[in-house]
């Protein structure tokens, strides 16, 4: 990993809200819904993962590889805990990134028990030689553990108990399609629709003794970017604004306030995604302008542009990839209140200098 995509990862992390301090990281981890019957929306994955799970436990089998896929806190380390208690067997969790040699997968590997759930996180960032005895532990059940260097190194098989491999990629187009063939299981997990964000703050709320009217999640949830892990965050926010504001109690009007105050408008842009449209369409007439460009307008990196703040952006449809740049759509217009003027000048309705 490169220093800009170490950066970029942490960045994207805490846009989500997983590199969280100590009371939020406790409040997330008794948030996460503890079975499926509790998991909310993501019907199809749960139905799927039901049948794959009771038939494996009437067989009395390990179940099979799963590979979760989808964007940052959708839940799949929440799925994975469910595999593992519906399995009624223990889990292990590491991710990609830490695992740079086959050595370290082979340590991981050898100490599992029978059934065992090893959740690997960013699977499509592991190592290529860990990857490679990836495949055979995950068909065969097997490593083959090199002892020595040079002529005189030999691999000496191990044997490994029976265990179910959940991977979790935010890409799985990422993934060599011998790795992805191995799993049995595969679910694409989707962006949760603002009813289903609605009955997780909901759930959020009873779980953290907090009373919400269900306007109030509504105006969360419609701010949450399609994302639970950041509906509970907001949800966290607005608690402390009411709590220290008001009387505790979210109302629509409480959550609006609070959610000014931390900079995430009504469709869920943050600063930094202002930031890149303001830039797009005030400095650059709406595009197309190239990456580079761009991310020297807004002062970050190139990577935290279109890893941080594009994904959003394009899907909201505010937001285009070009061969020839980046370009702002009609909605961006609208949605900063702008008008748009001849290509190339500055570009602000109300005042061009910004
Ligand atoms: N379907 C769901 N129903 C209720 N809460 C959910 C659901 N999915 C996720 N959450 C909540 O969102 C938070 C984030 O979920 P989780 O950590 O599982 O996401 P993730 O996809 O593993 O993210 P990352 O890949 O960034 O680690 C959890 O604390 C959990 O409480």
């Amino acid at each position: 990993m490169t220093p800009n995509e170490a950066e970029t990862a942490v960045l994207v992390e805490r846009l989500v809200g997983s590199v969280a301090g100590g009371e939020d990281r406790a409040v997330e981890a008794a948030l996460r819904p503890k079975d499926l019957d509790e998991f909310i929306g993501q019907e199809k994955v749960r139905e799927q993962l039901d049948l794959v799970l009771r038939a494996a436990r009437a067989r009395g089998a390990t179940a099979d590889h799963v590979l979760l896929s989808g964007a940052p806190g959708l839940g799949k380390t929440t799925l994975s805990m469910i595999i593992a208690a519906e399995m009624d067997a223990p889990i292990r969790i590491t991710s990609g990134p830490a695992i740079q040699h086959a050595g370290d997968l082979a340590a991981i590997l050898s100490s599992l028990q029978e059934g065992e759930v090893l959740f690997l996180d960013e699977i499509h960032r592991m190592s290529r030689p860990a990857e490679e005895m990836l495949y055979m532990a995950m068909e065969d059940f097997r490593v083959d553990v090199i002892v020595g260097k040079g002529p005189g190194a030999t691999a000496i098989p191990l044997e490994l108990p029976p265990f179910t491999l959940v991977g979790a990629t935010t890409r799985a187009g990422l993934l060599p399609p011998p790795l992805r063939d191995r799993f049995g299981f595969t679910a694409h997990m989707e962006f949760y629709e603002p009813t289903e964000l609605e009955r997780v703050i909901h759930r959020s709320a009873n779980l953290l003794d907090v009373g919400i009217e269900a306007d109030g999640a509504a105006e969360i949830a419609g701010r949450s970017r399609g994302t639970p892990r950041i509906a509970n965050r907001l949800l966290r926010r607005v608690r402390d604004y009411a709590q220290v504001k008001a009387d505790g109690h979210i109302t629509r009007e409480i959550a609006e306030a609070a959610l000014a105050v931390y900079e995430v408008d009504a469709r869920g842009l943050d600063r930094l995604d202002r930031a890149v449209l303001e830039a797009l369409l005030k400095l650059f007439g709406g595009g197309p302008v190239g990456l580079s460009t761009l991310a020297v307008a807004v002062g970050e990196e190139r990577e935290t542009v279109t890893e941080v703040a594009e994904p959003f952006l394009v899907r909201e449809g505010l937001l285009a990839r070009t061969p020839r740049g980046r370009v702002a759509t009609p909605a961006a217009w609208a949605h900063l209140g702008l008008v748009p003027s001849g290509r190339g000048g500055p570009a602000d309705g109300r005042d061009g200098r910004h």
